[in-house]
């Protein structure tokens, strides 16, 4: 099976060299195109431009970083647009909003293509193994059709209906996933700063009722201040935000969420938003008076 690549970021690059290792033929489009340079080292092609890869490939898979990218990788010159039509199909795994995700697929179905949006659950390593969660929702028949490569970066895919329902389960997994992190961070710094081991602390969750797999990965480099980047803060911040969006939108309450958002941009504000989101345990530390 032949398919288009456009976005080699962190879950990108993972993405498609997953796809080449199980015999896809993959054509790769970078806005810094040097990044696809190590993907070619390992057989792929290049598309000079996003509009190139849709013209050579049946089927583009996209992994973009928010919704200003999702929509200037379709609507901008030598965009998707320029080169979709009938018997093509482009499926949208960045993380967005359901009406950025509509707007695509308006626009991708005006022309005669079909269109999925397939956000994700899981991070870097997931996205190596082909251990992700797929949250699928738009034309059946192109879902049905990209099943073998949903196959090879999944664990398991979802089809939930129409357009909007990946987005927005997407975005509701991961607001609850911001607002875990922030206890989680909060709990790390009152075991230590009340005479308490954290690394003590990590043991005793990791036995009860709250052990998960999240708490078990980060805690041991969170009290290391290693925040290596699997996932970046600043992408936990814009999920925030557009799930509280979501939240507005249905007039449901969500203080936890409204709060857990507030440290993230804290975090972004210091600086730390290209390290992996468990870095707002940084926003809880004390100021350093030395010197
Ligand atoms: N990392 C993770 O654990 C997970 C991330 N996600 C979601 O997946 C998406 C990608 O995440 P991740 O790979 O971590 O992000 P990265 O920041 O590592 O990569 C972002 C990608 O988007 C591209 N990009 C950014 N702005 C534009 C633009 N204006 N036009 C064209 N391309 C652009 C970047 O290109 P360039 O290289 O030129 O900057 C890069 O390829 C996000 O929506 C994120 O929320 C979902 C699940 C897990
Ligand atoms: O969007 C990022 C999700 C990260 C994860 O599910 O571990």
């Amino acid at each position: 099976m032949e398919v288009g690549f456009l976005g080699l970021g962190i879950m990108g690059k993972a993405m498609s060299m997953n796809l080449l290792r199980h015999g896809f033929k993959v054509t790769v489009w970078n806005r810094t195109l040097s990044k696809c340079d190590e993907l070619v080292e390992h057989g792929a092609s290049i598309g000079e431009t996003p509009a190139a890869v849709i013209k050579k490939c049946k089927y583009t898979i996209a992994m973009l970083s928010d919704p200003s990218a999702a929509l200037s990788v379709v609507f901008d010159k030598d965009g998707v647009l320029e080169q979709i039509g009938n018997g093509k199909g482009y499926v949208d795994m960045s993380t967005v909003d359901a009406d950025t995700s509509s707007k695509i697929s308006e626009a991708i179905k005006s022309k005669g293509g079909s269109f999925l949006e397939a956000p994700v659950s899981g991070s870097k390593k997931p996205a190596e193994d082909g251990q992700l969660v797929i949250l699928a929702a738009g034309d059946k028949a192109l879902y049905d059709e990209v099943v073998p490569a949903f196959d090879v970066l999944g664990k398991k895919s979802f089809h939930l209906g129409e357009v909007g329902n990946g987005a927005k389960m997407k975005l509701v997994v991961n607001m609850i996933m911001g607002s875990m992190m922030n206890a989680f961070s909060e709990g790390l710094t009152l075991a230590g700063r009340s005479g308490l081991n954290p690394s003590t602390l990590l043991d005793v969750l990791d036995l009860g009722a709250i052990a998960n797999p999240m708490f078990k990965m980060k805690g041991p480099s969170m009290l290391k201040n290693n925040y290596s980047p699997a996932f970046p803060l600043k992408h936990q911040q814009k999920d925030m935000r557009l799930a509280l969006a979501l939240g507005d939108e249905n007039a449901v309450p969500m203080p936890i969420a409204a709060a857990a958002n507030e440290a993230f941009k804290k975090a972004r504000s210091m600086g730390l938003g290209d390290l992996d989101f468990s870095a707002v345990h940084e926003t809880l530390k004390k100021p350093d008076h030395s010197s």
